[in-house]
């Protein structure tokens, strides 16, 4: 993706919140996806986690012990936030792994269960897939690879052979991105490493905002930032949760309970409950 044509379509962009797109683009399958015609959708929906259990491969360690909890999925008028909180240690960074399909769980299932106006589960429960969950892992900015931020959000979209169109449908798309973040005001040309610590934690937040998530799940969002960028980074995930499903792992409890809707504790060994942040 050349800056240029990024460049091209920010001074022509309007900023407005960011609405999932019927025609979210997919990098990896370097196709379009066609907008589909809108049923009417009654009922809700819920990201399901039911007796999740991982032990390592070859090893005899269970980190997770049949984890069990669910969090609605984004709807009109209220966007749930969770949070987990818990030990060092216990197994939360483990769980996200899980739930952004970086590991698969040894047993148990992560699935989005449909329910209609009555309650009731309205079709067969589907496995999350990977590419609906948008994760930020701690310390995002520790692994940026590329010299301006353009090619840090695109590194990894197709450079070759994908029509003007998917390249146009993934440029419009970044500018969504940067400006639902914030980072509108900021030259698609800087260094991600000359950003303050709050804004790249912006950028690895329009990172996974390029194509919008189902869920967005953030590791430490708060993690190794001054007292100035944890307030940005707070009032910006308050701004995300008017569009978005947010979990969040996290130890700062105080700074973040005024977003939180539902909160568990997870325990050494694994063992997640419901409970109300000790704030
Ligand atoms: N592949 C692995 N093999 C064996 N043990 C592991 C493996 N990965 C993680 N662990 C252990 O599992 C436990 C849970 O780790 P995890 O990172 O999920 O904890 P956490 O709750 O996120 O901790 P923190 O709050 O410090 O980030 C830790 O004791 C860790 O050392």
């Amino acid at each position: 993706m050349a800056t240029s044509s990024l460049s091209t379509v920010q001074s022509s962009f309007n900023p407005k919140p960011l609405q999932p797109s019927p025609q979210r683009v997919s990098p990896k399958l370097n196709s379009i996806r066609i907008p589909q015609n809108h049923s009417v959708h009654c009922g809700y929906s819920c990201f399901e986690v039911k007796d999740v259990s991982y032990r390592p491969p070859g090893t005899e360690l269970n980190l997770l012990n049949k984890v069990t909890f669910s969090l609605p999925e984004r709807r009109q008028l209220f966007n749930p936030f969770g949070l987990i909180f818990g030990q060092s240690g216990s197994g939360k960074t483990t769980l996200l792994q899980l739930l952004s399909g970086i590991n698969k769980p040894t047993s148990g299932s992560i699935c989005v269960q449909r329910y209609g106006n009555d309650g009731n589960p309205d079709q067969l429960p589907e496995q999350l897939s990977p590419e609906k969950v948008g994760i930020v892992f701690q310390f995002p900015e520790r692994y940026f690879v590329a010299d301006t931020i353009a090619d840090e959000v695109t590194f990894g979209w197709p450079r070759r052979k994908s029509s003007l169109q998917v390249r146009e449908h993934l440029a419009l798309n970044l500018q969504r991105a940067v400006n639902w973040v914030g980072l509108n005001g900021v030259s698609l040309d800087k260094d991600p490493h000359s950003l303050s610590g709050g804004y790249k934690r912006r950028l690895a937040l329009a990172i996974q905002l390029v194509e919008v998530p189902d869920l967005l799940i953030l590791d430490e969002p708060l993690a190794g930032l001054d007292w100035k960028a944890r307030a940005d980074v707070v009032k910006l995930l308050k701004h995300l949760k008017k569009e978005l499903t947010v979990l969040v792992v996290s130890h700062d409890l105080k700074e973040l309970a005024a977003l939180v809707d539902h909160s568990w504790r997870m325990e050494i060994g694994g063992f997640l409950r419901e409970e109300l942040l000790p704030v």
